[in-house]
């Protein structure tokens, strides 16, 4: 199994892992190092991908055999070969806030700095206008969080699954309410992989592993996000849940609400935010994110251009 060498990717293969040798199968780990590892400058400007496409390339050269991705930090674009076999459960997808004192994102008066790297991040917490100076950082969840007891920034927000899966989840000191800040497509789940043709492993993977609630929902996130044609560095953010809902004959059924929020031009060429929601037949997860794309985009999505929004 490869994985990345950061402390997030190890936990993360790590629950994987284990999952697979309760059915008695033997796993070994194998950590592989990406370039976005390597490198220090701004995710939007190195690309999406690189923390997944080398993990991609030891897969294709059968040095391993199975990766688990931070499922948001995948392309959208399907990679001829390999095999999407499972969606694990997901943990919680919201972003959190982590600062000094135990404030919250209310309680930071103007001028506070707000470590994020995240255009869409960033979008989010200058919609909410409390005047918040956004400093962009990068760096693993160690880094950024000590950047808050050095006392250089007020606060950082990172995903709180992250938090939670290195163990640090008591640092959070407010859980951002999706109201006001949408998590990324697909946030808090992860992506196993395996070789197209591997076809007892994936059935095995799938059997083990794959949830269908949560595979439900980052369909739909994620088909909003490739509608809008945005890499993971855009601002655009999505959730989707699983909800009970009554059908025409008032029987109880599941379907799938969708919230979406992406960055459009405002007023003197200020970024704003527009949001949409919509619900859907839980089989209809795919039509549904294109169909929130689309509403998105007659509210003004898109009308920016250039890599890093
Ligand atoms: N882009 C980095 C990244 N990729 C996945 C996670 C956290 C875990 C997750 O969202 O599943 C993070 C860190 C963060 O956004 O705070």
């Amino acid at each position: 199994m490869g994985t990345r060498g950061s402390k997030l990717a190890l936990a993360q293969t790590g629950t994987v892992a284990d999952a697979l040798r309760a059915t008695g199968a033997e796993v070994e780990i194998v950590k592989v190092t990406t370039p976005g590892d390597q490198s220090s400058a701004p995710i939007p400007t190195i690309g999406v991908g690189v923390f997944t496409s080398a993990l991609r390339e030891a897969l294709q050269r059968n040095e391993v055999d199975v990766i688990v991705h931070s499922y948001k930090d995948l392309p959208t674009a399907p990679e001829p070969g390999i095999t999407l076999a499972a969606v694990p459960p997901r943990e919680d997808p919201r972003d959190a806030l982590v600062a000094r004192d135990g404030l919250t994102l209310g309680e930071l008066l103007p001028g506070s700095k707000v470590g994020t790297g995240s255009p869409r991040r960033t979008a989010q917490l200058q919609a909410l206008g409390l005047g918040l100076e956004i400093v962009p950082i990068r760096g693993n969840i160690d880094t950024r969080m000590r950047k808050v007891s050095d006392g250089e920034l007020d606060a950082v927000v990172l995903a709180r699954a992250g938090l939670a899966r290195i163990g640090r989840a008591e640092a959070i000191t407010e859980t951002l309410d999706p109201i006001q800040m949408l998590p990324a497509p697909a946030q808090g789940a992860l992506a196993v992989e395996c070789r197209a043709g591997d076809v007892d492993l994936e059935q095995l993977l799938r059997s083990t592993l794959d949830d269908e609630g949560t595979r439900a929902a980052v369909t739909a996130e994620r088909s909003l996000l490739a509608a809008l044609e945005a890499g993971c560095s855009a601002p655009v953010g999505a959730l989707a849940e699983i909800v009970e809902d009554l059908d025409a004959e008032g029987k109880v059924v599941e379907r799938i609400s969708l919230r979406g929020t992406a960055a459009a031009e405002g007023e003197n060429g200020a970024v704003d935010m527009v949001r949409a929601i919509a619900l859907a037949d839980k089989d209809q997860a795919a039509q549904l994110g294109k169909d929130l794309a689309a509403e998105l985009l007659d509210l003004g999505a898109g009308a920016l251009s250039g890599p890093a929004q």
